[in-house]
């Protein structure tokens, strides 16, 4: 583990990290489970049910895909509740016990409002059974048609060229792996076989802007919700190509902060003041400048001697996955790496630090030439976390370092870095019954043996869970790496939402059968 905690997020102005207390990681408990034979008559019947209902399941896709639910925005609040509904009708329908769980209120647009709810689950209470939890979110990235989506984001739209892939924001992230496990259990439903294992479930609707409330929530319901969970297991990261199944065991964190630039009370008319004034877009492109190289290379003093050496084990494993070149130039429709050697390409997605600018708020960026000064601007990037490189040490170095180079520019205008939110990077053993159980999952749903992966993205909840709840964590993703998740035309193949479905069924089936 390389824990500390995780932030709170800060919504003050101030650059005061609020921090969770160091937490050892318990030892779970260790129950005689009656050993429940593995019986893959069950499977195929649920196989079978599967590929006879795909249309079925497409249909319950399109219709979570069909609500808006993107998280940290006022005007989507009432759409991310209709999502928690709906899942609530959903699960309730599949005989699963469910209900939200208020998590409290944040700041939107100078509001305060509520905080989208958990939704939590159970199915099964079988002292003779392994309890499995699953996470998944239900909120989504932002997504605009004129974005550039060949079709409307919130619509989930078949291919019409027979590709199969299934376009719509959150049909791989995390809609469509969160359906998955409904459809899995639908299949359970409709075949009269018994679940092998008892399931807790957790769906947030905040994953995307940084879980707030969702570590407070899982520290208070340990002993109550969570009492008894063996292991874990989250479907919210993707293959690294399109071809080859994964298990995850690795996640990086991630730092989001913004430098604000304030002067003038107004935007101003640049021919009347231009040339006249210390301009907060200027300030903030050169502060921003000197953040990363176009080489990719992070400009911060010291981050670099933080990051902990490569071991031979680990440049083994990431010389051992099936990766080329050509999957990543795919996957990003370009040919624009930074460097065309595969492991160095792997290491840089997902065990080294990386520093992503992301946008301007306040700048003119609409079409037409307006010849404005904008008179406060704040600028977002982020860093992913690696091993050793945590939320506390890297924003020292950051916020040290944007204000020498800021005091250097004589500027007169203000400058205040500001972490909004930020979560440890994660790594698990993957030498467990869990993984085990994915593995041969794997092999039976995809008829390969699974690549283990770190993944470059972060879903900083992981951490909490691992630290608080003390389980194994699996990831095991359904998705392909080409799905562009966050990005225009985000999909999902209907071969890996039908795959996966079944995936997730014969894991539940494989883990009852494991010795713990
Ligand atoms: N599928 C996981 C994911 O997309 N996680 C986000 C989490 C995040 C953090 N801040 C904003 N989003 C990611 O970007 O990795
Ligand atoms: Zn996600
Ligand atoms: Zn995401």
């Amino acid at each position: 583990m390389f824990t500390l905690g995780r932030l709170i997020r800060s919504t003050s102005t101030s650059n005061i990290i609020a921090k969770r207390p160091l937490r050892l990681q318990r030892v779970s408990f260790v129950r005689p489970f009656t050993h429940i034979p593995y019986s893959s008559m069950a499977t195929s019947k649920i196989n079978k049910w599967v590929d006879e209902n795909q249309s079925h399941l497409i249909d319950r896709l399109a219709k979570a895909v069909g609500i808006p639910s993107v998280s940290g925005n006022i005007a989507y609040i009432k759409d991310v509740e209709r999502m928690a509904e709906f899942l609530i009708e959903q699960l309730t329908e599949l005989g699963v016990k469910a209900e939200t769980r208020p998590v409290g209120k944040h700041q939107l647009d100078g509001k305060e409002v509520d905080l989208p709810p958990v939704v939590i689950g159970h199915i099964g209470n079988d002292p003779n059974k392994k309890t499995l939890l699953i996470y998944g979110h239900y909120d989504v990235q932002p997504a605009l048609k004129e974005d550039g989506w060949k079709f409307d984001p919130f619509t989930l739209t078949v291919d019409p060229e027979g590709s199969g892939k299934l376009y719509g924001r959150g049909s791989t992230d995390d809609k469509g792996p969160v359906l998955g496990w409904l459809n899995a259990l639908e299949a359970h439903k409709e075949t009269g076989t018994e679940l092998p294992v008892n399931l807790k479930m957790i769906f947030e609707g905040m994953e995307e802007n940084g879980s707030d409330g969702l570590d407070k929530f899982i520290e208070s319901e340990k002993d109550k919700f969570f009492a008894g969970v063996d292991c874990m297991c989250i479907s919210d990261n993707y293959w690294l190509d399109t071809k080859t199944p994964c298990l995850t065991y690795g996640l990086r964190g991630i730092n989001y902060y913004e430098i604000r630039i304030s002067g003038p009370d107004r935007d101003l008319h640049s021919g009347a003041f231009g040339g006249a004034i210390h301009e907060p877009m200027t300030d903030l492109i050169s502060l921003m400048s000197k953040l990363v190289s176009p080489q990719g290379e992070i400009l911060i003093p010291g981050v670099k001697d933080l990051i902990a050496p490569v071991t031979k084990d680990e440049q083994e494993k990431f010389e051992a996955i099936h990766f080329e070149m050509k999957d990543i130039h795919d996957a990003i429709g370009g040919d624009v790496t930074l460097t065309n050697d595969t492991v160095k390409t792997l290491m840089g997605r997902m065990r080294n630090p990386s520093l992503s600018l992301h946008g301007i708020e306040g700048a003119f960026s609409a079409v037409g030439s307006k010849t404005v000064i904008p008179c406060s601007v704040k600028g977002k990037f982020s860093i992913r976390l690696v091993p050793n490189l945590g939320i506390k040490n890297t924003t020292d170095l950051v916020i040290k370092y944007v204000n020498d180079e800021f005091m250097k520019l004589g500027s007169k205008n203000k400058c205040q870095v500001v972490l909004t939110h930020g979560g440890e990077p994660w790594i698990t053993d993957p030498n467990h019954y869990s993984f085990r159980a994915a593995h041969k999952a794997t092999e039976t749903v995809w008829g390969q043996a699974p690549d283990y992966t770190r993944e470059g993205g972060s879903i900083p909840i992981t951490l909490e869970f691992a630290n608080i709840l003390g389980v194994n964590i699996c990831l095991l993703p359904v998705g392909r790496g080409d799905d562009g998740a966050h990005s225009t035309n985000e999909k999902l193949d209907t071969s890996n939402y039908i795959q996966g479905t079944k995936l997730f069924a014969e894991y539940m089936h494989n883990l009852a059968a494991e010795q713990a």
